[in-house]
């Protein structure tokens, strides 16, 4: 199969879609790689690594989406991107479907099949895809919140872990899942005083008994999280329901709980936000404030950390990757149920239920595609 990579150009995204030895992976497998001039620069890999894998430079991303079965990305494709995607051709990236109708509009008229990082599954209900960015968002969201409380960006002005004789801050952590617990090791090894909210019984018990004392744990009902929240100096947004847009847990009203200042960062941002005031920001231009609130939403905060990120998902991305370019999207999901589960449009049709509940379209289930 002829598989192309291009530079990602959203906002601040320094991640790529195929490392260097990625290149050489798939092109031991017999594959072509065609790889748009520059798209490593991020991550410190220069057109000769790619070539010295057995790779082929193009001058431009339209060569690539014009003549490549299938492209590997990072991030949703955008306008321009999606205006070159076609019938036939598939698409491995992040799609982030549920939240943005625009982009899923353009997938279906692209005809394009289009399979989604982040709803390909795992053995235990997992989405091992996504738990890489997750890992590294969780953790970048502590150092994004500590930022963000300083004074001079807007913060009511607390150092997290406190100093002798002053109490710490107080962090809240709503969704104890993967991008949760990062934060909270972070915020707990920062000497932060850590409460995790979850509605998932199983979660709660273990991180229990992993914090042991060092985080506390509670039941994220409506009066918890609200109480929680009015007496934050951090709130992290890390709730997740698979391909779904975010359920809006604070509310608008709950902000004038809030002490003046204090800060909330949106990690759910990507599937809509968890925060009913949150809308989506860049690395650019990463704050603002509602109701004296400060607001941090980047929908793709890995980005910023362009090596370790790429690295670490291409450790998951390239398996199912192989898999596609040896049997083609059909046989590859047919054989493995974990990458049908990724499957989100194929020629015109949803093929995700939760994207075609949120956003109106007919499901239409991926099995009834694989013949
Ligand atoms: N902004 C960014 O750059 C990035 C964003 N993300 C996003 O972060 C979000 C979280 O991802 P993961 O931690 O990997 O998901 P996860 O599935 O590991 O964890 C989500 C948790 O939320 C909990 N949850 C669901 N509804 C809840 C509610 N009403 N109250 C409290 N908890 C609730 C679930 O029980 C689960 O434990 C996703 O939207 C993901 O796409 C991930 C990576 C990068
Ligand atoms: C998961 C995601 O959206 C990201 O890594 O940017
Ligand atoms: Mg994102």
């Amino acid at each position: 199969m002829r598989v192309g990579t291009v530079k990602e150009i959203k906002n601040h995204e320094y991640r790529v879609g195929l490392t260097p030895e990625s290149v050489r992976e798939l092109v031991a497998h017999g594959h072509e790689v065609w790889v748009e001039t520059g798209a490593g620069s991020g991550i410190g890999a220069s057109d000769e690594d790619y070539r010295a894998a057995g790779g082929t430079i193009k001058p431009t991303a339209a060569e690539i989406f014009a003549e490549c079965e299938m492209v590997v990305k990072v991030k949703e494709p955008q306008a321009v991107e999606r205006a070159q995607l076609r019938k036939g051709q598939i698409l491995y990236t992040y799609l982030h479907l549920a939240p943005d109708p625009e982009q899923t509009a353009d997938l279906v008229r692209s005809g394009v099949t289009a399979i989604a990082y982040e709803t390909v599954t795992g053995v235990d209900n997992s989405l091992p895809l996504l738990k890489p960015m997750s890992q590294v968002a969780g953790r970048m969201s502590i150092q994004a919140g500590a930022t963000a409380l300083e004074k001079a960006n807007g913060g009511r002005g607390v150092l997290l872990g406190g100093v002798p004789g002053v109490l710490p801050a107080k962090v809240v952590v709503i969704g104890g899942g993967v991008v949760g617990f990062n934060a909270a090791q972070m915020a707990v090894g920062l000497g932060a005083d850590v409460t995790i909210l979850d509605r998932d019984p199983g979660v709660l018990e273990r991180l229990d008994s992993h914090f042991e004392g060092r985080a506390r744990t509670l039941y994220s009902g409506r009066a918890a999280l609200a109480a929680e929240v009015a007496e934050a100096d951090l709130v992290i947004g890390a709730v997740l329901v698979p391909g779904a847009a975010a359920p809006k847990l604070v509310t608008r009203d709950m902000l004038k709980t809030m002490k003046p200042g204090a800060v909330l960062v949106d990690v759910a941002i990507d599937q809509g936000g968890c925060f009913e005031t949150s809308k989506a920001t860049t690395h650019a231009e990463p704050t603002y404030v509602v109701d004296g609130i400060v607001h941090y939403c980047v929908a793709n905060m890995p980005g910023a950390v362009a090596r370790t990120s790429t690295y670490a998902l291409n450790n998951v991305t390239l398996p199912h990757a192989l898999r596609i370019a040896d049997m083609g999207w059909k046989a590859a999901l047919k054989a493995n149920p974990h990458l049908a589960a990724g499957l989100n449009v194929h020629e015109g049709q949803i093929t995700y239920e939760a994207v075609a509940g949120d956003l109106g379209y007919d499901y239409v289930p991926t099995e009834s595609l694989l013949g």
